[in-house]
């Protein structure tokens, strides 16, 4: 870092609360500064707030109080992708013309940006299924899919509301692998929302933990294992350690 321009965060939150119109308040002063490159989970129990974070840091609803700031270069059209729980693919569009939409929508000529989306493509590792329907791809694939076409864009931030939420075990795993490397590759700050500890662990650098009602911040814990992980952080003693810890946290969350 440079010690005369200490590097801004690429997103700064500040005592953001969210009151919905039923009168839930969903978040209560949440206070968060997410860095540039950083992978960062939110962890917590159901209905504290992980997804509505996600969707005001995504300028999807506005927040009743507080602050969400770009404070570098600002916002830019096209710095925010986002991946949900299902992957949400147009059933009658090829492979390849998921990851395009972006790019259509935004009134790209699909000649000009081919490279782009083939780029996509190859980055989660589906080059050779671009003219395949999403029918005919596994769970996993798709959710691959989902994952290049949020990327098409090079954005700068990309949000994950559970997107492995509804996989079986062994295809969390694989994808877990597959997520770290696409995001080494793509140079993207990752902020993945989960209710998972290991999943968390094994793929974060921070993790925060938060509790319900209100919503807010309880806890946060650096996992400080260098990337690139594998199969053998997710055996070793310190994996089962941070776990430990990282569940302590939760048990508090939840009021234990
Ligand atoms: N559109 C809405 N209108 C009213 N209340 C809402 C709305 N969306 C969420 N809530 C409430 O706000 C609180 C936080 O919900 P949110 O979905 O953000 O939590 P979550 O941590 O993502 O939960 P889960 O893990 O179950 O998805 C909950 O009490 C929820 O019922």
């Amino acid at each position: 870092m440079d010690m005369h321009h200490p590097a801004e965060p690429l997103l700064r939150l500040r005592g953001v609360d969210k009151v919905y119109a039923s009168g839930t308040v969903a978040l209560r002063g949440l206070d968060l500064d997410i860095g540039e490159r950083q992978f960062i989970s939110l962890l917590g129990p159901s209905g504290c707030g992980k997804s509505t974070a996600l969707r005001l840091i995504a300028g999807l609803g506005r927040h009743s109080g507080g602050s969400i700031d770009w404070p570098g270069r600002g916002f830019v059209p096209g710095d925010l992708g986002f991946v949900f729980q299902e992957p949400t693919l147009m059933p009658w569009a090829s492979v390849w013309d998921n990851v395009f939409l972006p790019l259509r929508l935004r009134d790209r000529p699909r000649a000009q940006v081919a490279a782009e989306v083939d780029a996509a493509l190859d980055l989660v590792g589906l080059s050779g299924f671009a003219k395949a329907f999403p029918r005919e791809l596994s769970g996993g694939m798709r959710m691959r899919v989902s994952i290049a076409r949020a990327l098409v864009m090079k954005p700068r931030l990309l949000l994950m509301d559970e997107p492995f939420a509804a996989l079986d075990e062994i295809t969390r795993q694989k994808l877990c692998d597959d997520l770290l490397g696409i995001w080494r590759k793509a140079g993207c700050t990752v902020v993945f929302v989960t209710h998972s500890v290991y999943e968390s662990v094994y793929l974060s650098a921070r993790i925060v933990v938060m509790a319900a009602r209100p919503g807010r911040i309880i806890g946060e814990m650096a996992v400080e294992e260098p990337y690139p992980r594998d199969r053998s952080f997710r055996l070793s003693p310190a994996y089962a350690e941070y776990c430990r810890q990282v569940s302590g946290l939760l048990d508090q969350a939840m009021g234990g």
